[in-house]
């Protein structure tokens, strides 16, 4: 980032801080439109499939971003004025419950919730600190700021099929990822969306080789909670049998994603992770993207 356009960020803020939080929150509900609007996408809901869901829709998670709205402004302003743990946590819990009321119960969003509300409040960080908003900033705010209160802090739900998912076989899930600060998704996942977009310029192909990317390395609780381990391992080489192949980059590739999507379904699992992480990252690509180079 420029100096200037690091001055443009800190006078942005100063000047305009609703239209910035206003901002960072329409990103991040296009980035899950944007992960919603992607089709194929194995086992999970898109515009012309439910994937392996019998109880939700195209719609339920339409109307799910549009609880969404205006959360992720709330989380960027807690973070900028380094609003303690609890009032995070407390406005996490706050939205969940919104979103369960505007999808009748059903949990479309709760590790986007947790994931995208976390990087907003990093993101306020980074704009309290005059820090550029790049994915190695954001990210490294998450960990000075949070990590000790996620790990230690945050009330485990014994219950949550994530956690019976590390009781059972003693992986990591969604609370080691924002813990660690995404180290996934800004070393591999991130790079591997920038550089599908440069090669192809195509987003519809940097969304799939980054969530093939996600399925290939991800201990998705939501794939464990359905299949066990014997089946996250093997989506898992599924998935990185078509990126050793190419990805996205070779001739038939939308076949191969279709045979990987039927599997998906035949054996009814869901990436509901990944696809969660898939937000993540095109929301990291946004803000890089709209604060390094257009302001
Ligand atoms: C802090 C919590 C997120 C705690 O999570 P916990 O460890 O208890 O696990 P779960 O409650 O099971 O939820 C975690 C959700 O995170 C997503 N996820 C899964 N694996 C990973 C991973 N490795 N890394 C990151 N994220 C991961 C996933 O969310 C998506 O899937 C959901 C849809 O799934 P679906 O297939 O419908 O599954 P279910 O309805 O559960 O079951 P079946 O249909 O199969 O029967 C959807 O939500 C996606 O977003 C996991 O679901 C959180 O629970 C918590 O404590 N919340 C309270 C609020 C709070 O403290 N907030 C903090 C401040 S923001
Ligand atoms: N498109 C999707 N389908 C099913 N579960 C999800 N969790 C987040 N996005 C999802």
């Amino acid at each position: 980032m420029t100096m200037s356009a690091l001055l443009n960020q800190t006078h942005i803020v100063q000047a305009y801080p609703h239209a910035l939080w206003q901002h960072l929150d329409d990103l991040a509900c296009e980035a899950l439109y944007d992960e919603l609007s992607l089709e194929h996408k194995p086992g999970l809901v898109c515009p012309s499939s439910n994937g392996s869901h019998t109880d939700m829709t195209h719609q339920t998670f339409i109307d799910s971003i549009a609880s969404l709205k205006g959360y992720f402004a709330t989380l960027s302003q807690f973070g900028y004025s380094d609003a303690d743990f609890e009032t995070i946590k407390a406005q996490g819990i706050y939205q969940e419950t919104k979103m369960r009321t505007a999808t009748c119960g059903i949990n479309t969003h709760k590790g986007a919730i947790f994931n995208l509300g976390f990087i907003c409040a990093a993101i306020g960080r980074c704009l309290q600190a005059g820090l550029p908003l790049t994915a190695r900033h954001i990210c490294a705010q998450l960990v000075t700021c949070w990590q000790v209160d996620l790990t230690t802090r945050l009330t485990r739900d014994p219950d949550s099929h994530g956690q019976k998912m590390q009781q059972k076989y003693g992986v990591t899930g969604a609370i080691e990822m924002v813990a660690n600060g995404f180290e996934v998704i800004e070393h591999q996942v991130l790079p591997c969306f920038y550089d599908t977009m440069q090669r192809t310029q195509d987003f519809e192909k940097a969304s799939m080789q980054a969530l093939m990317l996600l399925i290939s390395v991800l201990s998705d609780t939501n794939i464990i909670w359905r299949g066990g381990m014997v089946q996250l391992e093997r989506v898992q080489q599924l998935a990185t049998t078509f990126l050793q192949a190419g990805g996205v980059h070779q001739a038939y590739w939308r076949a191969q994603v279709q045979d990987i999507e039927h599997y998906f379904i035949e054996h009814n699992l869901s990436p509901g992770g990944s696809a969660d992480l898939l937000a993540v990252t095109i929301f990291l690509y946004k803000v890089e993207h709209e604060f390094n180079y257009s302001l």
